[in-house]
């Protein structure tokens, strides 16, 4: 009997070994050229210049409308396919169930077996709609918190004082994420530097589990490895700082309920901010919204607006400082819609007049870019486009956002810093378009579809309040000659000096 047990088990191992090992080394690939390194082409390279290949595929294929494919950093078994933008449409009109943005963060950040913030239905649609909606009455919040982030992190500098920027930056734009995500009873305590703790914990998890555990076996990792148990810890400590707001909002919506039928919409809203879009938007889905997925909800956004935006912004900054003409000219326009006074309360339309700042913000967002991709999505199902170029099952393809940018044909004269680029386009033909936050032919900054940025608008506002504080009450430069270092490279991610300093001292008579 015994004997008969022991068989059966390792019968069933040796079949489950032979099936892992079997699905390891079947992968499908995409048939199409792919397109790597002369001579060494380790993963280290990739992670030190990915970002040269990628921009030599692009004139090798991508200008000659042909698709190629490049290694997958995540998942090196099943390249990305880097597609020309003859494709685009068609990736915009295929379904979530199909080409899926959610499917690729999950695979790509190991979001499940790290325990992270994933993409929802409810977040997704409460960032394009409720937080868009409700950005007008926003701005004199973000005005506040930018205001008590300079109080906090700005030195007094009646002479020239050195400061780091990243610092004040970062600040001003987690404050106004914190504001605008968790409202005013949260925004000004520990939830500042809980997002921060969280975030830093999802961007370091998954790298450690994808070293230490194969494939089959990162499921274990939520028990037993501690980068995700750090995780886990702030998202229950998230969860706890939101229970007792939560259950207030509850109560209120459940007085209010009887007049409004308890519908999303039908009353005007006592609190604007992602607690109350999301409770609202759980219950119009019938389902109970509790403090643990609430939390989640939060991060997956804030986790999609923190580094991006502050990365962004720390790059107009190094670029403004290149630029005294521009901020010469940005001073003046700021100035001049604020009729010079100090204590003026920005509005969207305000801000919307601040055209010269919005054309350099674009320009700066051109020629810097945090992924050099875009636009990534996974198939969730075998793809195959019109021209019959096939996209296995759990395949990636992405466009190539930052050698387009670049691109002479779609930006003439490319390698230019002209702040007034996109001032002179809107002057043309349509002037709605090649604002900060559009969505047009020349750039792939914000995506593409039902997925372009939801946040570009908030990103949009925030980046100019944070930016006309600097440029109309400082004068700012480098730190004698001593420039920004080079962008940090991972691979096809890059980001800005973060330890160079400047110096700001304050102008005498200020807005
Ligand atoms: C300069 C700053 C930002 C840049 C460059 C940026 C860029 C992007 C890009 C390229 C995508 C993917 C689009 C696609 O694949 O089609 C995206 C998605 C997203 N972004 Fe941003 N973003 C920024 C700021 C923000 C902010 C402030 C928020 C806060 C609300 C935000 C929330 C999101 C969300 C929720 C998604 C996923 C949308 C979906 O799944 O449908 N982003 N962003």
């Amino acid at each position: 009997m015994m004997t008969t047990l022991i068989l059966i088990v390792a019968t069933a191992a040796a079949w489950l070994l032979a099936t892992i090992w079997r699905r390891a080394r079947h992968v499908p690939k995409v048939n199409i050229e792919y397109f790597a390194f002369e001579g060494d082409n380790s993963a280290a390279r990739y992670i030190a210049e990915a970002g040269s290949l990628l921009a030599r595929g692009y004139e090798k294929y991508t200008k000659d409308g042909q698709p190629f494919a490049i290694r997958n950093a995540s998942d090196p078994r099943r390249p990305v396919a880097i597609l020309p933008l003859r494709y685009l449409e068609e990736v915009k009109n295929a379904p979530q169930s199909k080409l899926s943005f959610p499917l690729f963060m999950e695979k790509a950040s190991v979001i499940k077996d790290i325990c992270g913030p994933e993409m929802t239905e409810e977040a997704q649609t409460i960032a394009r709609m409720d937080l868009n909606k409700a950005l007008n009455k926003l701005i004199q919040p973000m005005q506040e918190m930018v205001a008590k982030a300079y109080d906090k992190e700005m030195p007094p500098c009646p002479d020239w004082t050195l400061i780091n920027p990243r610092q004040l930056i970062a600040q001003s734009f987690a404050r106004i994420a914190t504001r605008v995500l968790v409202g005013p009873e949260l925004c000004e305590g520990r939830w500042l530097t809980l997002s921060r703790d969280y975030i830093n914990s999802v961007i370091k998890a998954p790298g450690v589990v994808r070293h230490k555990y194969p494939h089959w076996l990162r499921w274990v990792a939520k028990y037993i490895e501690p980068s995700v148990h750090a995780v886990l810890k702030y998202r229950r400590e998230g969860a706890e700082l939101l229970r007792p707001v939560l259950e207030a909002r509850i109560a209120e919506l459940d007085d209010t309920a009887p007049q409004t039928g308890g519908e999303k919409e039908r009353h005007e809203r006592q609190h604007e901010d992602a607690i109350q879009w999301l409770l609202e938007e759980f219950r119009a889905r019938g389902k109970k919204l509790t403090p643990d997925a609430l939390a989640q909800n939060i991060y997956v956004i804030m986790t999609a607006a923190i580094d991006s935006t502050s990365s962004t912004a720390l790059w107009m900054l190094f670029d403004l400082l290149d630029h005294p003409d521009a901020m010469a000219e940005i001073r003046e326009e700021i100035l001049r819609v604020s009729g010079r006074a100090a204590d003026f309360v920005w509005t969207r339309h305000a801000l919307g007049e601040l055209r010269v700042l919005d054309s350099f913000m674009r320009e700066s967002l051109r020629v810097h870019s945090f992924t050099q991709i875009t636009i990534e999505r996974m198939a969730a199902e075998p793809f195959t486009f019109k021209d019959g170029l096939h996209i296995p099952k759990f395949s990636q393809l992405a466009f190539p956002r930052y050698p387009y940018g670049m691109d002479a044909g779609v930006n003439p004269d490319p390698k230019t810093f002209d702040y007034k680029r996109h001032l002179k386009k809107r002057t043309g033909a349509d002037a709605a378009k090649f604002h900060f936050a559009s969505v047009s032919e020349d750039t792939l900054a914000w995506g593409t579809g039902m997925h372009a940025c939801p946040g570009r608008f908030l990103a949009q506002e925030a980046l100019k309040l944070i930016f006309l504080r600097l440029v109309s009450r400082y004068d700012i430069k480098h730190d004698g000659e001593k420039r920004p270092g080079p962008d940090r490279m991972m691979g096809l991610f890059m980001g800005p000096d973060a330890s160079a300093n400047i110096l700001v001292k304050e102008v005498a008579s200020s807005t």
